[in-house]
């Protein structure tokens, strides 16, 4: 773990922290973000207007009961879904002025994603899934082995490389998860439920890798969880209801994990 690149794209974090005394540029950023889901009859209003900022470096936990658009705010962030309405934009440039192919391209370069099921293909090995995302960018095969066995040792999984991504225990298959997201050296790491499938234990495991990683290399943390222990080791919440952000809070309420 003491070897993970940072991201290559963007600034080493403020020393002070997302929310302390400079202002930090916005990654990310919505301007009244609407999702609406369906027409007629079964229309439903996810997101009705939201409009906020994620910070280059800080870790992020978007929070709120089940069906309160998390997940559909999530997608949008990550540019794996369109708005109906509103604003996306990446370093200041809307998102939307942006051709899909590019808008591709920018996803697969820039964000790394870890989601609770995992989504490992079953026929590969965990090598081949780990540097899917190189292969994607269309890098070459010795490259990408070589990339994909360096984050697997900082993952202490350098031995499983050859397995079956079936062939592993949860906590495992979240760490190659994990390596996966981190392969191509990403700017942000967007998490949904991260440690869901995890028993206690394992679940702290992964936290700490996560979070090592936003504090360490200055990569960016969007999760998305119902587990308040895991948000509070967040550095700001933003509570979701009814498809809106009605409140937000900043610190480190506990663990180790995150800046205060
Ligand atoms: N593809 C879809 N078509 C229709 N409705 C959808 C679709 N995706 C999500 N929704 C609805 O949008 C609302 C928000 O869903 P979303 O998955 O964002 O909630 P969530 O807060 O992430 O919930 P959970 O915590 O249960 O994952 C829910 O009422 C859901 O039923």
């Amino acid at each position: 773990m003491s070897s993970v690149p940072s991201a290559p794209n963007s600034p080493p974090p403020e020393p002070s922290g997302a929310h302390g005394r400079h202002r930090v540029e916005p990654v990310l950023e919505t301007e009244n973000l609407v999702k609406v889901y369906g027409r007629g009859e079964s229309r439903f209003d996810a997101l009705k207007g939201i409009t906020f900022q994620i910070e280059q470096g800080e870790s992020l936990a978007i929070i709120g009961k089940s069906g309160s658009g998390k997940s559909t705010l999530m997608h949008l962030l990550a540019l794996l879904d369109q708005p109906t309405a509103g604003v996306v934009a990446m370093h200041g440039r809307p998102v939307s002025q942006l051709k899909i192919k590019d808008v591709s391209g920018l996803r697969n370069a820039t964000f790394g994603f870890v989601f609770q099921q995992f989504f490992l293909n079953p026929h590969q090995t965990v090598l081949e899934n780990v540097t899917l995302p190189l292969k994607i960018a269309g890098v070459g095969r010795s490259e990408r082995n070589q990339r994909g066995m360096e984050v697997l040792e900082q993952l202490e999984m350098a031995d499983k490389a050859k397995n079956k991504a079936t062939d592993l225990s949860g906590g495992q298959k979240q760490r190659v998860c994990i390596a996966r997201a981190l392969v191509n050296r990403p700017e942000v790491i967007f998490a949904d439920e991260p440690t869901g499938n995890l028993d206690t234990a394992t679940s702290e495991v992964v936290e700490d890798i996560l979070f090592g990683l936003h504090r360490d290399h200055g990569i960016t943390l969007v999760v998305v969880t119902h587990d308040d222990d895991l948000a509070a080791k967040c550095q700001r919440r933003l509570h979701m209801q009814d498809g809106l952000i009605v409140s937000e809070d900043r610190g480190v309420l506990s663990g180790t994990g995150g800046q205060s």
